[in-house]
Order: C-alpha cells, then structure tokens, then sequence
C-alpha cells in the first residue's frame, strides 16, 4: 500500500446542478490522508485518522502542493502536436495549410513514432492522465500512439481517422478498406490495457455517407467502442456541409441518420448549433467536447455553454491540439471562462469548481470513466496530480497568500502551466516528476 498525505481539491458532485456558488461544490481537504492499494484509493479520511490506522506505513508528504485529480481531455490531436502556434487563420485554411502537410507526414512510420513519443509525454507533462485522442489517418501511426500510451499505462481511446473526399489524396481511403483498417486495429487494441477504441471519421466535410455507413459498420463490430468527430465548428464549413448532405436535417444529422449518435459519442466544437441539434443530442446522451482556446485561435466562435446545458448536453473539455494552443487544461478551463464572460447574459459564469468539474469528473462522465476517474473518492482508481509551483512565480506567491481552497483553484487555473504540473500518477503509478523522492521516513522504518 501507500500512503499519500495532502492538500486535496476535487469535484465528486457536479457543480452545475443546483446552486453554482455553493462552496460545498468543491471538495477541500487541508490535511487528508490516501491509502492506495492495487492503484485504486482503498481509504480516505483525515491524515490523523488514517494514520492512526497505520501507524508503521511509510508516509508520501505532498503538502507543499496541491492534489488534484488527473486531467481529462476529451478532444486532441495527436498527429498534431509539432503545428501548434499557427495563429490567425480560420479553420480550413489552417487545415490545408497547416495541420493536413502534417498530418500526411505520419505515412512514415518511423515519424509517425517520434510524434507519438512527443504526443504521449506533452500529454502527461500537462497532468492529463485520460483522453480521447483523435488519430491518424494512418494505421501504424494508430498502433505507435496506442503503443507509447500503453508505456505510461495512460487512458487513452483512439482510432484510425477516416475520410473518402475533401482531403489531400494521401489521407484518402475507400470505406471497405476503412472498415477494414478500423476493425484490425480495435482487435489489436480495444480493451488492451487501458485503451479503448474510438470509430473516427474526420468530419463529415470528408466522409461520404458510404464511409459514415462503414464508421457504423465499424462502430457494431466492436462491443463498447467509442463515436467521436467534429461539428458546428465554423460556419464556412456548416456551410458546405449542408451543400453536401442536401436531405440531412443539420449537421448533427448527418451522423444521427447513420446511428453514430448515443452515450459512446462525443462531438467536438459544436459552436453553431440549432436547438434541434442540442435536442438530438441531448436525447442521445452523446457529450460535446469544449475547445475555447481552438475556437478562440481559428476565430470559430463563442461556445454557447448555457445553451447546452439547458437543452442537457453534457459538456467537457478538450485542448484540440494543435489548432488549440496547447495541452494545459488549465489553460481551457481559464479560456472558458473568458469566452463565457464574453457572451455577458448569455455566458455561464463559471466558478472555479465548476472549471475542475469539467477538467477532471465531467471529463471523465463523457468518455464514461466516471466509475473509474475523476475524483479522489474511496474506490476510484488514483490518477492524479500535484500542481507545486516553482518558488517566487505568480502561482507560488498566490498559493502561498490565499484565504480559501476555491481562491487556490482559480489561482491554478489562472496560473499554473505545464511546469506546474510536478507529479503525475496513474492508477497509483507515478509517470513523471519526483513526488516519490518525497518519501517521508517514518521513525524506525526506511521509506518506500
Ligand atoms: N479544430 C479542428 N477541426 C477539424 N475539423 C476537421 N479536422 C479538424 C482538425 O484537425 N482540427
Ligand atoms: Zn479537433
């Protein structure tokens, strides 16, 4: 066993239902002592009650940091990771003239194995633990993440990007072939460790409805296997997708018509929908993926959160690197609130446990990990992070001077980086930093 002692803050209530200013929304414990077994949290209580239940155990002290549940992100790219920083353009120039030279590049296999390992560890540098990754058009590219991922035992769902028209030839490919592809690699790695697989076409700008047809063919092979895409993300692109599919009713429609809507599917973006795709969508349980620094970068728009969630939509976050400007999802928790408060009215005026809510549990309730992550309860598995800022930064000096676990949350999301991240672990495994070297001896007993 192990035993952690420290400062924890988490969300194992959703904070949107009821007041939004409750404090109690936030969990904050000052002095709480985890007992990890087998990588799940077998006790928590107050440190001196559970040290009193083990009074020998060597004791893990993070009290100069803060405890946090691992990081969710239920939209990024994991080709994507060398183009990030191309500022300026709207979506579909920023396709054809950024992400999709790139894109094409994972054909190599052995390129496509160095993005995975940069993918892979700018992920877990940025305390994210779980995520719904978008893949590569290209199946060995496929394997090398899911490979690199199983390396640090991360939970990752994923799968071969597909697309028939609208695309470089290159990242082209005909839908027999697509099932095909998508059916061996879910064979090799659905349910392998911890990763699942997840049927993606890119959007249906580049699917025909023969390869949507296949993505469900896909999809009903294989028990438990996820649905992700994008939709609603710019209007040019909205645009040309109601040119393409003349008799879908909106957007949304065009993967409902082919039943790759229900409670395994998360959407990204879905900035300018109607009411009745929120309907549809609410009706199918299926989840949207928030990317407010993406839609912020590409000019996509402003997210109608409040809109989601009145007609029920569960609503997460994701980075959406590389059009996103990095993997911090402190960083989309703080850009969220930005773009709500930029709607005024219409915004969600999102607190600070609501922010972690959807970076950690409201994350891990879309990809349906809820009964595994996302909190740090008794019987969850311990993913999680330290944020221990170096001495003398902003972070540092506000942590240090705060009145209130809450003003210590939006102090993370308003400060912490990457950097800030300095322990990562997963189901009980640390796979970055030193918190371990933190090793507390215990009178008599060497530290373990
Ligand atoms: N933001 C974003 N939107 C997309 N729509 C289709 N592909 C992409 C992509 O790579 N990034
Ligand atoms: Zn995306």
């Amino acid at each position: 066993m192990t035993l952690f002692r420290a400062r924890v803050l988490d969300t194992p209530e959703d904070p949107f239902v009821g007041d939004a200013r409750d404090p109690s929304h936030l969990r904050a414990g000052e002095d709480v002592g985890i007992v990890v077994e087998g990588g799940t949290i077998t006790e928590r209580d107050d440190f001196a009650v559970v040290r009193a239940a083990h009074p020998d155990e060597a004791v893990i002290d993070l009290r100069d940091g803060w405890l946090l549940p691992g990081l969710v992100d239920t939209h990024v790219h994991y080709p994507q990771v060398r183009v990030i920083g191309a500022l300026g353009m709207p979506l579909l120039e920023w396709l054809e003239r950024c992400a999709l030279p790139e894109e094409q590049r994972l054909a190599d296999a052995d390129y496509a194995a160095e993005v995975a390992t940069e993918f892979v560890g700018s992920l877990v540098a940025a305390g994210t633990t779980t995520a719904l990754v978008f893949g590569s058009h290209f199946p060995a590219a496929v394997d090398a993440l899911f490979t690199e991922a199983a390396r640090y035992g991360l939970r990752i769902t994923s799968g071969l990007v597909v697309s028939d028209r609208g695309l470089p030839e290159p990242l082209l490919v005909d839908p027999r072939r697509a099932a095909a592809d998508q059916a061996a690699l879910a064979v090799r790695w659905h349910g392998v460790g911890r990763a699942r697989y997840a049927v993606t076409p890119r959007f249906s700008y580049s699917a025909s409805d023969a390869m949507l047809d296949a993505c469900a063919e896909a999809a009903a092979s294989v028990p438990g296997a996820w649905f992700t895409s994008h939709v609603n993300e710019n209007p040019a692109e909205v645009a040309e997708v109601g040119r393409l599919f003349r008799s879908a009713e909106h957007y949304v429609d065009t993967y409902d018509r082919h039943g790759l809507l229900g409670p395994r599917s998360v959407l990204a973006h879905n900035v300018h929908a109607s009411d009745a795709e929120l309907a549809v969508l609410a009706a199918a349980g299926s989840a949207v993926a928030h990317c407010p620094s993406s839609n912020s970068a590409l000019g996509s728009g402003l997210f109608p959160m409040r809109r989601h969630l009145d007609h029920g939509v569960t609503v997460a976050l994701g980075s959406d690197v590389g059009a996103g400007t990095g993997f911090s999802m402190f960083k989309e928790g703080l850009q969220a609130c930005f773009v709500q408060g930029l709607l005024g009215a219409e915004g969600v005026a999102l607190s600070a446990a609501q922010l972690l809510w959807l970076a950690t549990r409201g994350g891990a309730r879309a990809l349906g990990l809820d009964d595994q992550v996302g909190d740090l309860s008794v019987g969850r598995q311990f993913d999680a992070i330290c944020v221990r800022p170096r001495g003398g930064t902003a972070l540092d000096i506000g942590l240090r001077h705060v009145g209130s676990p809450a003003e210590a949350l939006g102090k993370i999301f308003a400060l912490a980086g990457d950097p800030d991240v300095a322990d990562v672990w997963v189901a009980g495994e640390q796979v970055a930093a030193a918190g371990l070297r933190r090793a507390a001896p215990v009178a008599g007993r060497p530290a373990r």
